[in-house]
């Protein structure tokens, strides 16, 4: 299983939604920004060097707000959703093919992976 850990970063009540590049896992889909674990991180650990690495801003894990299992065809993916607290940084998109920062309520415009159902569900209804 493949352990995978996920932010949702406020900024004046919009939330930060990635879209992925066309190649590879969940081609073109939004996520929350985030990424696998690594052998010894917990997953705040992995969310705080994910955000570093890949968005170019440093954030805090705050607290898990929901936990997935999702089996997609080739993996089965835990993904561990945290808020995060925007520290410190300039976004820099480095991975991704867009980043928007959208209201809740608009989340249903964005084609999501679909381990991230039940997270933007949860989110729509604030
Ligand atoms: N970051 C993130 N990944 C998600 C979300 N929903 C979802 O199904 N995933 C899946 C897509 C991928 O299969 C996996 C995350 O792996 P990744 O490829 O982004 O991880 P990574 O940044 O560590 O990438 P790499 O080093 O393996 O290239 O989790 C989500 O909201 N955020």
């Amino acid at each position: 299983m493949i352990e995978v850990a996920a932010g949702i970063i406020r900024r004046a009540d919009k939330l930060l939604i990635c879209q992925r590049g066309a190649d590879g896992d969940c081609a073109n889909l939004w996520e929350f920004p985030g990424g696998k674990r690594e052998a010894g991180e917990s997953f705040a650990q992995c969310l705080e060097r994910e955000c570093r690495e890949e968005l170019g801003i440093r954030v805090r894990a705050v607290r898990p707000v929901a936990e997935t299992v999702y089996t997609y065809p080739e993996r089965t993916v835990h993904l561990s959703f945290w808020e995060a607290q925007w520290l410190e940084g300039t976004l820099e998109k480095r991975v991704h093919a867009q980043m928007v920062w959208v209201a809740p309520g608009e989340l249903g415009n964005y084609a999501f992976c679909p381990a991230d159902r039940d997270i933007v569900l949860q989110l729509q209804k604030g």
